[in-house]
C-alpha cells in the first residue's frame, strides 16, 4: 500500500458506529472535515466537534444515510459486519472512499486505511503496518512524537531558509546542500529545543561552513 495525503477541508466524513473506535476516527477527521457520527449509542469518549446523530440504521437504510449526508469518506466502525458491508457498498455507490475498522486484509480500490499520525504542523508522519500490528503503529507514533517534538519548527525554519537562499540567488545545488546540512545537523535540532531563533542562529553557522563548490 502506498500512502497519499488527502485534504478534507470543507468536506463531510460520515462515521458509522459510536464506540471507542468511532470516537477515535471522529477525532482524527474532525481536525479538518465536518464529521457526522451515526449510532444508537455513544461511548463515553470525546467526539471532538463532530455532530452526533442518534439512530440505528438497518443495512437497507445505508444508501439513504449516505445520500443524505453526502460524505467523501465513510468510516465503518460498528460491531455488526452485515451493517458494515451495507455501508461499504453504499459508500462505493456514492463515489465516496470507505474505511473499514474491522478489516485488516487486502484493500480494494477506494478502501483506505487510517495510519497512526504524528502531526506537528506543517509536518505529518503516517505510520502503518499493512494492518498486521496496529498496536505497533501506535507505539511507533508515540516514539516519534517524543523524539521529534520540534519537527514542525524545523520545517518552518528550513522553509524560510529555502526562500531566503532563493531570493539571494544562491544556485540550486548549493541551496540543496545547505538545506541538507541543516536538517541533518544535531546542533540545529538541539538548538530548536530552546526555540526557533536559537535554531535559526545555529543553522546560519552551519551553512557558513558549506564549501561554495560542493555539489
Ligand atoms: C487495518 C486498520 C483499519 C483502519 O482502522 O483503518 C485497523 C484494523 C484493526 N485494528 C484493530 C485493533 C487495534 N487497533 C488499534 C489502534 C489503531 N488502529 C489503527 C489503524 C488500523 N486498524 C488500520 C491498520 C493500520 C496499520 O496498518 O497499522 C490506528 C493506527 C489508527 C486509528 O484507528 O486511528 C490506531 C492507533 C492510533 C494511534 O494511537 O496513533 C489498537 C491499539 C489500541 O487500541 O491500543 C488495537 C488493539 C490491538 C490489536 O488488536 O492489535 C483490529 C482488531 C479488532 C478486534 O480484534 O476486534 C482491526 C481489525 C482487524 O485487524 O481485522
Ligand atoms: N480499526 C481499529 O483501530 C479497531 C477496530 N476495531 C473494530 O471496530 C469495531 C468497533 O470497535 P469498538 O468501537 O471498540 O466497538 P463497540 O462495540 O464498542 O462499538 C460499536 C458501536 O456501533 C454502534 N452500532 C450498533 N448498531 C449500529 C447501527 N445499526 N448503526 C450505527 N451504529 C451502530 C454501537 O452503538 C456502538 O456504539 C469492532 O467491531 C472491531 O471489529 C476494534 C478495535 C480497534
Amino acid at each position: 500500500m502506498i500512502p497519499l495525503m488527502h485534504d478534507f477541508e470543507g468536506e463531510t466524513v460520515l462515521v458509522v458506529g459510536g464506540g471507542p473506535v468511532g470516537a477515535r476516527k471522529a477525532r482524527t477527521f474532525a481536525t479538518e472535515a465536518s464529521v457526522v457520527v451515526l449510532s444508537p449509542e455513544f461511548a463515553d469518549r470525546a467526539f471532538a466537534d463532530a455532530e452526533t446523530v442518534r439512530a440505528a440504521p438497518a443495512p437497507e437504510d445505508a444508501a439513504d444515510w449516505v445520500e443524505r449526508t453526502d460524505p467523501v469518506l465513510v468510516v465503518v466502525a460498528t460491531d455488526d459486519p452485515d451493517l458494515n458491508d451495507a455501508f461499504e457498498a453504499a459508500a462505493a455507490d456514492h463515489g465516496a472512499l470507505v474505511n473499514r475498522a474491522d478489516d485488516h486484509g487486502e484493500q480494494s480500490f477506494g478502501n483506505v486505511v487510517v495510519p497512526a499520525t504524528v502531526r506537528d504542523d506543517p509536518v505529518t508522519l503516517a505510520i502503518a503496518t499493512g494492518g498486521r500490528a496496529p498496536a505497533l503503529s501506535k507505539y511507533l507514533r508515540e516514539r516519534f512524537e517524543d523524539e521529534f517534538g520540534t519537527a514542525g519548527l524545523m520545517a518552518e525554519l528550513v522553509g524560510d531558509l529555502r526562500e531566503d537562499l532563493r531570493d539571494r540567488g544562491v544556485p540550486p545545488a548549493q541551496r540543496r546542500d545547505a538545506v541538507r546540512l541543516v536538517v541533518r545537523s544535531r546542533e540545529v535540532w538541539k538548538a530548536l529545543d530552546s526555540g526557533r531563533s536559537n535554531g535559526e542562529q545555529v543553522a546560519r553557522d552551519v551553512i557558513g561552513e558549506l564549501p561554495g563548490d560542493q555539489t
